[in-house]
């Protein structure tokens, strides 16, 4: 089992969970080719997005990061007064990453997930398997944030229009998406030896093939959720994004959903999440300067 170090770095920890926060957001944006998300090769599906955005939204949301770290050190515990700070500075990060992007919404998913998780390792350092945070993470997710206003969010409406389970929900699971999904698939890529960038695109794809995604709901209702599921699970099931046919399917989902419009932003989410877990665990390599 690893444990964050308290001391090394002259970082606090507060300060080092908030950097690797904004990493995985950064290494997220950066991945490419991903289907009809912002990369490094253009917008995807998006008129109102693009990379460098993404990289100055990730940056705004330092402070939000380090602040949720330091609440949730403050308080020690899970409970209702912890979850209510967290609440409010997640909206105080909203907020920053509006005037960032001049009221663009590129993070609000993120906000909420990493935000989540970040606290979640701060309240107890010498546990830093992905399990454990996620748990955690859902403890908190589960309370009740008396302060949070209920907009009907695009999430909102999809969850009513076709009964399926949000960013909210996949929270309060701890994070299925992540744990049964994302992370396996990482590691398993990754023994395969097929490369990092490889093996983030196959952890993206394996979360993309299982997830109720509201913002592709959203855009492009149960078709574009079925052509998101279905055109990820052939990309991996063809080899994955290291082999070539895995590549020629992973290039046709491209296309299928910007036709669509369909922007599988709550994947790019959870993907950026499971980065920040993965990073987690490994934090004793990573102050050690070994990543
Ligand atoms: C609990 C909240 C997450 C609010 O949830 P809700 O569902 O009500 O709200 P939404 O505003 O719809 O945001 C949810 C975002 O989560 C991502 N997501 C989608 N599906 C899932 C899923 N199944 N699991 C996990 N995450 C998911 C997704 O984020 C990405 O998409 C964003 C773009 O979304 P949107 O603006 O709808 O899209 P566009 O079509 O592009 O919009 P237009 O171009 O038309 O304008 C992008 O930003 C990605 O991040 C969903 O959007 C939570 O936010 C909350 O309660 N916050 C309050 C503060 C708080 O308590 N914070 C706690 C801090 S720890
Ligand atoms: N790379 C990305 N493109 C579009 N929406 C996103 N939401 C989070 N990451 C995203």
């Amino acid at each position: 089992m690893h444990a964050l170090n308290l001391q090394s770095n002259s970082l606090s920890l507060a300060e080092r969970l908030a950097d690797l926060a904004v990493d995985a957001l950064i290494d997220e944006a950066d991945l490419s080719p991903k289907p009809a998300l912002v990369d490094r090769r253009g917008n995807g599906a998006h008129t109102d997005l693009h990379l460098g955005l993404m990289h100055a939204s990730a940056l705004a949301l330092w402070p939000a990061f380090k602040e949720m770290a330091e609440a949730a050190l403050a308080f020690g515990e899970v409970g209702l007064p912890l979850r209510e700070a967290l609440g409010r500075i997640g909206r105080e990060g909203e907020q920053a990453m509006l005037a960032t992007t001049a009221g663009v919404n590129t993070h609000r998913g993120a906000i909420w997930a990493l935000g989540l998780l970040v606290a979640a390792a701060a309240l107890e350092p010498r546990s830093t398997g992905a399990g454990s945070v996620a748990l955690r993470a859902a403890r908190l997710a589960l309370l009740e944030d008396r302060y949070a206003p209920r907009p009907l969010s695009h999430g909102a409406q999809v969850a009513l229009r076709y009964g399926v389970r949000g960013a909210r929900e996949e929270a309060q699971q701890g994070f299925p998406a992540v744990l049964q999904r994302g992370l396996p698939q990482l590691k398993r890529s990754r023994a395969q030896g097929h490369g990092e960038q490889n093996a983030r695109l196959d952890a993206l794809l394996a979360i993309m093939s299982r997830l109720a995604d509201t913002c592709v709901l959203y855009r492009a209702g149960e078709q574009g959720l079925q052509a998101m599921q279905q055109g990820a699970q052939a990309v991996l099931d063809a080899g994955g994004s290291a082999s070539l046919a895995g590549r020629r399917r992973l290039h046709e989902l491209d296309l299928q959903l910007l036709t669509l419009n369909a922007s599988p932003g709550g994947a790019a989410d959870l993907l950026a999440a499971s980065l920040l877990l993965d990073r987690i665990e490994s934090a004793d390599a990573f102050i050690q300067g070994a990543l």
